[in-house]
């Protein structure tokens, strides 16, 4: 089913094997989304979920986060999941500030862990 709601998923290095393991048990309810992705989380979703269509966009370290706050800015992107991981520093941690500071301006939901977004997937499950 093609839908106009857009969900972008996104996940640091440490949280990559979560992100592919959230994306095969939600794949159903995912299926009803658009998906944008960062591109090396991109892949791990394409991977361990061959049927979603993915849209990927750059890696985050070379933009991929101001990607998607460029998408939300413009009502492009309808709810975040972005699995960060809190115990490495990221040369890209503006980027990523930047990205939650769009999600929170435009009120988009966006969930930063995994217990919150299984919350919302179970929301949007049908
Ligand atoms: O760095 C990221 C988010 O800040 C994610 O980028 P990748 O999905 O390309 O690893």
């Amino acid at each position: 089913m093609t839908s106009s709601r857009c969900i972008a998923l996104i996940a640091h290095d440490q949280k990559k094997d979560d992100m592919a393991d959230f994306a095969a048990r939600h794949q159903s309810t995912l299926a009803n989304w658009r998906i944008v992705a960062t591109g090396t989380t991109g892949g791990r979703i394409k991977a361990a979920c061959p049927e979603l269509e993915v849209t990927r966009l750059k890696s985050g370290p070379l933009g991929g986060d101001q990607q998607i706050g460029a998408l939300i800015a413009t009502g492009e992107v309808d709810m975040l999941i972005f699995l960060v991981d809190p115990l490495t520093s990221m040369p890209h941690d503006v980027d990523v500030k930047a990205l939650m500071r769009l999600a929170t301006v435009y009120d988009i939901p966006m969930a930063l862990n995994r217990a919150t977004a299984e919350i919302l997937m179970t929301m949007h499950a049908h």
